[in-house]
């Protein structure tokens, strides 16, 4: 469903990606992983062109993002959900208007909307938090909000940054079933940007490990092992 070809990205002249190639399948959860650093986090922004590459393709379901008017792209990124390492969740408004605020951009009815925004809610378990604001809940439950929004427009894709790094190690579990059952009832494929080998063992199919911008090894998980051909894969993995 996604193809990532020959992306590269600079910043102010610096090249940190050097030449991205990567095909996800739908339905799929797929790890990018490596050293702080290494771009897994720019790798996943380029997907929606929140970071735009500098050079090469991003194909979603064979269609060229980069090659879209601003109008086009608008809609085919509401295919594409996205969650980040501190939630960013608007502060001032309710659970139930943050879960509603991309739907309300992508201009859909009121009625409409509130269905929608309770289904997910109660996808994520927290129908019962709609009127909280997110200062009144924990960081599990700020994740499960985002991934409310983040679902909220019946994406066919996520893309997670970091999403478990500020949860401690039972609500990272917590979390991890979450993004399961959405993949599995929903069918929503995931990428997802991660240091922690223990949710990309638990949740991914497959992984790209990264190293100084490149996808240095592409791996199966299987049973949850990883097992890597390279001497910077088994190294890798020894620590991580
Ligand atoms: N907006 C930016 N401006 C300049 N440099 C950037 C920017 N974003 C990322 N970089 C640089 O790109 C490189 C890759 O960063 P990135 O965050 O993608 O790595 P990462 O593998 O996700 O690291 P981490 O695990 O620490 O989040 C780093 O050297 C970083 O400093």
């Amino acid at each position: 469903m996604l193809q990532l070809s020959s992306i590269t990205k600079s910043f102010h002249g610096t090249e940190v990606l050097k030449g991205i190639d990567l095909t996800i399948n739908q339905g799929e959860i797929f790890g990018l992983i490596g050293l702080s650093g290494a771009g897994k986090s720019t790798a996943l922004r380029t997907i929606n062109l929140l970071e735009r590459p500098t050079t090469g393709k991003v194909l979603l379901n064979n269609e060229d993002l980069m090659a879209k008017s601003e109008n086009d792209l608008r809609k085919s990124r509401q295919k594409i959900g996205m969650i980040f390492q501190h939630f960013n969740l608007l502060t001032n408004k309710t659970v139930a208007d943050n879960v509603a605020f991309p739907l309300k951009l992508a201009g859909w009815n009121k009625n409409d909307i509130d269905a929608r925004v309770k289904e997910c809610l109660t996808t994520v378990g927290l129908f019962e938090k709609a009127g909280s604001y997110p200062n009144q809940l924990s960081g599990g439950q700020k994740q499960r909000v985002a991934i409310a929004r983040g679902i909220a427009n019946h994406p066919e894709l996520l893309l997670a940054d970091e999403p478990t790094s500020a949860l401690d190690p039972i609500t990272k579990i917590e979390v991890i079933n979450y993004l399961q059952k959405i993949n599995k009832e929903l069918g929503i494929t995931i990428i997802i940007a991660t240091h922690d080998m223990s949710i990309v063992k638990r949740l991914c199919n497959r992984v790209a490990l990264m190293k100084d911008g490149l996808v240095h090894e592409k791996l199966d998980v299987l049973n949850s092992e990883i097992h890597p051909t390279t001497e910077f894969g088994k190294t890798f993995l020894e620590i991580a």
